[in-house]
């Protein structure tokens, strides 16, 4: 059991942006979610996170309404990494870390050992171990994009929630994020641009245009031809390497 969206709809000023959308994260697995920009992938993440409600539909954890849980109770399972995260310039690196424990805690008790183990275990998976002590405002966008991952993994939540975390990352760190999240074997839902690094690292893929899926299934089902033509308006050709699709893109699809 973990987080499930069933036929969720919201809207903003008169619009619609998701459409009866509905989503089955598979418990161990990185989902991938992707989809042009403006299709919705933010707001269904918001929406699996319990930040926005949806207009229908349903969102549950564990088969629970998320609407009838606390915050907290939530917060203890789910771990968030918004696209763009601000977080007040005093911080230190090890403060914003350190905020991942908030929801294991009493209000007021000092942090235990099992806190600061998993604080340190987040900061050395992310590779922030020997920049603990900096300043946030003194960090490059890659680093704090590292940071606010770390924050996610003190957590120790089942259910990791990241947009677009490769954002800001140099292509070793983005190999090195992914490969992380899939070790990690929670139930992580991951919007993300590059179709090649959501061929590498998804075990599923869900396809949204205009706020509604329009695929779903394996990378190898997905990652056709025919759909990225159709939903991101590209010529492409698909080959297969390492038992993954890999995808050449040829420029965008010739007007008719
Ligand atoms: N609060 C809001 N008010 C009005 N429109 C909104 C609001 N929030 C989102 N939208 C619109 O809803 C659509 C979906 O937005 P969303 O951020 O979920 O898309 P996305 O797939 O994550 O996009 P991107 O890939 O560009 O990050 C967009 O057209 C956006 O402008």
């Amino acid at each position: 059991m973990t987080l499930r969206a069933d036929r969720v709809s919201r809207g903003a000023d008169g619009t619609l942006i998701l459409d009866g959308v509905s989503l089955t994260p598979r418990p161990g697995e990185v989902t991938g979610l992707l989809g042009p920009n403006g299709s919705g992938k933010s707001t269904l993440l918001r929406l699996l996170a319990g930040v926005l409600a949806p207009a229908s539909g349903v969102v549950t954890l564990d088969g629970r309404p998320l609407d009838g849980l606390s915050r907290r109770t939530v917060a203890r399972r789910v771990a968030v990494v918004e696209q763009q995260a601000d977080t007040q310039v005093a911080l230190t690196v090890l403060d914003v870390v350190r905020l991942g424990r908030v929801p294991h805690r009493r209000a007021f008790a000092p942090a235990s050992p099992a806190d600061e183990e998993a604080v340190r275990t987040a900061l050395a998976r992310t590779g922030l171990a020997d920049r603990a002590d900096r300043a946030w405002h003194t960090l490059s966008g890659g680093e704090r994009q590292r940071a606010q991952i770390a924050r996610a993994l003190a957590q120790e939540p089942r259910e990791l929630l990241l947009d677009e975390p490769t954002n800001h990352l140099d292509i070793s760190h983005q190999l090195a994020l992914l490969a992380l999240i899939t070790e990690l074997r929670l139930t992580s839902v991951v919007a993300l641009h590059d179709l090649n690094l959501a061929a590498m690292y998804c075990d599923r893929l869900v396809v949204l245009g205009q706020g509604r899926v329009v695929a779903s299934g394996t990378p190898d089902d997905v990652l056709t031809e025919t759909l990225i033509a159709d939903v991101y308006g590209v010529r492409a050709a698909v080959t297969r390497a390492d038992d993954r699709p890999h995808i050449r893109f040829l420029g965008p699809v010739a007007d008719s």
